[in-house]
């Protein structure tokens, strides 16, 4: 069983993952960790605090050498930021006198639609914002991404699986149709474009749609896809609703802040078509038997088929929007705008990013469930047997 957890605020010293359940023997680096972290920093229309901010990397345990030991696998996420950070976020109580004069513990009563903030105060009965909106916070997903790359690279070194996205739509600028699809080899292809997009007449149009939305004040929300080449056919299983491989992509990509659908395959395309235009005909192929398209994106009966995994996740513009939308004040009751200090323009190229680790640690727990295996190459093993078994090939 696979399992992790994350902790930590926005602006307070770190944040934390652990990720349990995976075999030992996967080598992966301090440094890979952080190279998977810059990746997720990138990306054209993010605001300020990422250029001044870094992400500092410990890993704390479950790591040797470079090889994880098959313990829990905890590794820390520094915010640079803290400094600024410590009274305003200190856990230990700060005298009144000395937060009065914070300017930036000021109260935020002006809740910004369409984030956490107002249903986030009612529920936890908070009379301003701050205590929400530092978990709501996708500074998280950078604990998300470190474990994660752990995650990707366990299904790398177990399974022969490469996992990547790329930016399909920002706004309302679309990658055509029959553009080509990025394949396993082209990851820095993708990240080399300002907005991991992964063609390039696109991508230009795009970047002028970014440049075009913050001189009006405004966001910008897209579509990213995620694909993972190499899967075995039958990860996840039919019997049972909640573990569908599909249905375990769309929890795990519905649970990146931001992202308002998920689409498996064609999808919601798929849903236009007739039938006999809808499926993946099933013919011989030189290897062994083959579907002749993949509409369905690499799942059928909530499980792998073996062709390509193809998803898709909608991510909604940013809520902090500059030129701030109507809100009440708290305090008062009455119309007010929202509060807004910095915000990233858009942010879809980076979700793309936690995309891709939401993906790998649903596709390693969905493995270690069918292969088992308490070293990287005990599940590469059983993989090996169940596949030189299978009878219909
Ligand atoms: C990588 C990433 C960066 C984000 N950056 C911002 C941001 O700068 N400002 C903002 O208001 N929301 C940002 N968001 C979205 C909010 O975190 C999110 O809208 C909020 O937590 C409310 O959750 P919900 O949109 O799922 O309802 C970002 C999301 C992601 C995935
Ligand atoms: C810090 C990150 O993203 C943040 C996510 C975020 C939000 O509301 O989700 C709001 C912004 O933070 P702030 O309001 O402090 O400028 C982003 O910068 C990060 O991704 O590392």
């Amino acid at each position: 069983m696979l399992r992790w957890l994350t902790a930590g605020e926005s602006h307070g010293p770190a944040l934390v993952a652990i990720l349990e359940g995976l075999p030992a023997g996967v080598s992966v680096t301090s440094d890979d960790i952080a190279a998977a972290l810059l990746r997720r920093r990138a990306g054209y229309g993010r605001g300020a605090r990422m250029k001044f901010e870094q992400d500092q990397v410990s890993v704390i345990g479950g790591i040797r050498h470079g090889r994880t030991l098959g313990g829990p696998v905890a590794i820390e996420v520094g915010n640079t930021e803290w400094p600024k950070w410590e009274q305003v976020m200190s856990p230990d109580p700060v005298p009144a006198e000395v937060l009065d004069g914070i300017a930036r513990n000021a109260p935020l009563t002006r809740p910004r639609p369409g984030h956490a903030d107002l249903v986030g105060m009612q529920k936890y009965g908070h009379t301003e914002a701050r205590p929400i909106l530092e978990r709501a916070s996708a500074r998280e997903t950078a604990a998300r991404v470190a474990i994660g790359e752990v995650a990707r690279r366990f299904c790398r070194q177990a399974l022969g699986v490469e996992i990547l996205s790329h930016v399909v739509s920002m706004g309302p600028v679309s990658v055509p149709d029959d553009a080509p699809e990025p394949g396993p080899q082209d990851l820095a292809a993708v990240d080399a474009d300002p907005l991991r997009c992964f063609d390039p007449q696109t991508s230009a149009r795009m970047v002028e749609e970014v440049d075009d939305t913050k001189k009006s004040g405004d966001t910008l929300g897209g579509v990213v896809e995620v694909l993972a080449y190499g899967l075995p056919p039958g990860l996840g299983t039919h019997v049972h609703w909640d573990r569908r491989l599909d249905a375990r992509l769309a929890a795990a990509l519905m649970g990146i802040q931001a992202i308002k659908g998920v689409e498996v395959g064609d999808g919601f395309r798929t849903a236009a078509r007739r039938g006999s235009q809808a499926h993946d005909e099933i013919e011989p192929g030189p290897d062994g038997v083959r579907r002749r398209t993949n509409r369905a994106g690499g799942v059928e009966g909530g499980m792998s088929t073996g062709d390509p995994l193809r998803v898709r996740a909608a991510m909604k513009p940013i809520a902090t929007v500059p030129r701030a939308l109507d809100t009440i004040d708290t305090e008062t009751g009455e119309p007010a705008r929202a509060h807004h200090q910095r915000s990233d323009v858009t942010a879809v190229p980076a979700a793309g990013v936690v995309a891709e680790s939401m993906v790998a640690l649903v596709i390693a727990e969905a493995a270690i469930e069918k292969f088992g295996g308490d070293s990287v190459e005990e599940t590469a093993r059983n993989l090996r047997g169940y596949l030189d078994s299978l009878e219909i090939r």
